[in-house]
């Protein structure tokens, strides 16, 4: 055994001594012990069968009803200095942290089984890659993790060489919402989660090591771990651009990047490959351009409103081998949610289906599917070296004022465009839904550091020599008078990345305006769209005035981050507040 190897067994010898289980079981991340997982989960009730005639592999698992999203408001970053953590994040002292975990685990996992999982965030040879290790007491959680990531001997074998690796430390506890918190010790390279069984609480590599850890590494180490999809879009030519792109939280980038063309372009050879669909880590290679890999290898996604309609690739990759968590069934026996044909008659709580108790699925019911199974799965998905980056997208749900696409007009203008991010909340987190939130580069919930800190590492990217991608914005979800969202979406989407794609390659011109470049008339290919010219105008419009009363509330969030924020920043938003009023005045 190599001294590195040494250090995982002290680890692991100490939590068994605090939690006192009943049993260890290192996993190796073989069929033989997902079956027998299963065989278990199926006995306990964790799982239950769905039809396999159907749905062959497929089992759904009910959570608690108090425990079906992440939970923002208990969730801590414990740096040493209160300041490093930032007005973003809830802090805790290391120390008092510890002691409230450790407290809250001592025993925890008596009479349990406690399953050391080794897992490798990215392609297992990929230099961009990084790997932890993940104790918990959940055999939904390892069942998840094999999915979610590289999990098992190969990963064990990489910790072992490079003797490195992120401590996660996770009990679903009594799941009493009381007692409940997920604590990240950036500094500590560890994650202690206790109280919760459900996604990104609980899933370690997921939210906590690849977002909240993995941003903390990367200012140091001078990458981005992003909260982002990455898809390929293939011209008829056989030439693919990588775009990478932010939305918040059940904000449509599953739906993107597994996006199906329109039929025009499906019949003029356009192709969309899929890279990621929640996560992209990228850093510079040596030509000066961002490559990106998924550092996950599945999908944990948002199961309402997937339908042959809007994602009928999801559909295909969730038709076996996958968990559903809190999804309703139909009389059958199959998977159903809002948004399918069919029926439910047991919603997500197990009870007969009933109107008056609400939607049959809960709003954030989701999906566990490897990402080999998308049939748009990209054949560079697996490359160690990862994909060369083309454009940068932020968006989010904005019903009024912001257009349907705008470019910003260089790197530093880009990064004010995804500090100045907002979107209304959704069923991902508990709490409130639809209030208008910044979520920065919809890193508010993920982002392990301040934000002042984090937007001085994202304008550091712009130095001699580096070719970084265009950075544009999007809209999906703005609404007319009638409260029906004026763009189709989905798959219509293409036409908005083409676009992106042509300024890229110099083909289009553009429409300048105070908040960036808009597609000028006739840019925008709308064929076979039934959108007539009101709407299209209302689409791409900027309201100058409103606009204006956007920058000064952007001014004022921008200064809640105090003097960690960078002047450059500052400087942008007070150039484009300044173009309004000139625009304005004209
Ligand atoms: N109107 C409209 N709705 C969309 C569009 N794309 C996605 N949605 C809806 O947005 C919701 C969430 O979409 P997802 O693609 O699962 O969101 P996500 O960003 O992957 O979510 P997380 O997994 O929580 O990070 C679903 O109800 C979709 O149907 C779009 O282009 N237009
Ligand atoms: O982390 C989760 O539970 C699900 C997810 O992808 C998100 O909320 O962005
Ligand atoms: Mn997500």
């Amino acid at each position: 055994m190599s001294s590195k190897l040494e250090s995982l067994q002290r680890w692991v010898d100490e939590v068994a001594a605090l939690t006192r289980p009943a049993k260890i079981h290192w996993c190796d991340g073989s069929d033989a012990e997902y079956r027998q997982l299963v065989q278990q989960m199926l006995q306990t009730g964790d799982l239950i069968e769905l039809n396999q005639e159907t749905h062959p592999g497929c089992y759904l698992h009910r959570s608690s009803p108090s425990d079906v999203a992440r939970v923002e408001h208990l969730t801590f970053v414990c740096t040493k200095d209160e300041q490093d953590a930032g007005p973003n994040n809830h802090w805790m002292a290391p120390a008092d942290a510890h002691a409230k975990m450790d407290a809250l685990f001592e025993g925890s996992m008596e009479g349990r089984t406690m399953y050391v999982i080794p897992y490798c965030m990215g392609p297992i040879d990929s230099p961009l890659a990084r790997c932890g290790v993940e104790i918990t007491d959940s055999p939904y959680v390892v069942a998840n993790m094999r999915t979610m990531t590289r999990m098992g001997a190969a990963a064990q074998a990489r910790i072992e060489r490079e003797g490195t690796f992120v401590k996660g430390l996770h009990s679903t506890g009594e799941l009493d919402p009381e007692r409940r918190f997920i604590m990240h010790f950036p500094e500590e390279l560890t994650i202690k989660s206790y109280g919760s069984g459900y996604g990104g609480n609980a899933l370690l590599g997921k939210k906590c090591h690849a977002l909240r850890i993995a941003s903390f590494q990367a200012k140091s180490e001078g990458w981005l771990a992003e909260h982002m999809l990455i898809v390929g879009i293939e011209n008829p030519k056989g030439e693919t651009h990588y775009i990478a792109a932010a939305f918040p939280s059940a904000c449509g980038k599953t739906n993107l990047a597994m996006l199906i063309p329109p039929e025009g372009y499906r019949k003029d050879g356009w192709k969309v490959w899929t890279v990621g669909d929640d996560i992209c880590w990228m850093r510079p290679g040596a030509d000066g351009r961002l490559y990106a890999i998924n550092p996950e290898a599945g999908y944990f996604g948002v199961a309402p409103g997937t339908s042959d309609a809007t994602n009928p690739n999801a559909l295909t990759t969730i038709a076996r081998d996958t968990i559903f968590t809190n999804v309703a069934v139909t009389a059958d026996n199959q998977p159903w949610w809002e948004g399918l044909p069919g029926k439910p008659v047991t919603d997500w709580q197990g009870r007969p289906y009933d109107p008056a108790n609400g939607p049959a699925a809960h709003p954030n019911s989701r999906f566990t599917v490897s990402a080999r199974q998308c049939p748009t799965w990209s054949p560079r998905a697996e490359d160690s070296q990862g994909v060369p980056i083309s454009a940068i997208v932020f968006g989010g749900r904005r019903p009024s004022l912001v257009p349907l696409v705008f470019e910003a007009r260089d790197w530093a203008h880009g990064v004010l465009v995804g500090a100045a991010m907002g979107s209304e909340t959704t069923a991902a987190a508990t709490g409130a839904v639809g209030v208008l939130r910044r979520d920065s580069m919809a890193m508010k919930p993920f982002a392990g550091y301040h934000y002042g800190d984090y937007f001085r590492h994202w304008l550091s990217f712009d130095k001699p020599g580096a070719k970084l991608p265009k950075i544009f914005h999007v809209n999906w979800f703005r609404k007319g008078e009638d409260g029906r969202f004026l763009w189709p979406g989905y798959g219509d989407n293409l036409r908005v990345l083409e676009w992106m794609i042509d300024r890229v390659e110099g083909r289009a011109k553009g429409r300048q305006t105070p908040i960036g470049t808009v597609p000028s008339d006739g840019e925008l290919k709308l064929d076979g769209l039934a959108l007539d010219r009101r709407t299209v105008d209302a689409l791409l419009d900027v309201d100058h005035v409103g606009w204006s009363d956007e920058l000064a509330a952007i001014g004022e969030y921008l200064h809640s981050f105090g003097d960690r924020l960078p002047d450059q920043l500052r400087a942008e938003q007070q150039r484009i507040a300044k173009a309004l009023k000139t625009a304005e005045a004209a």
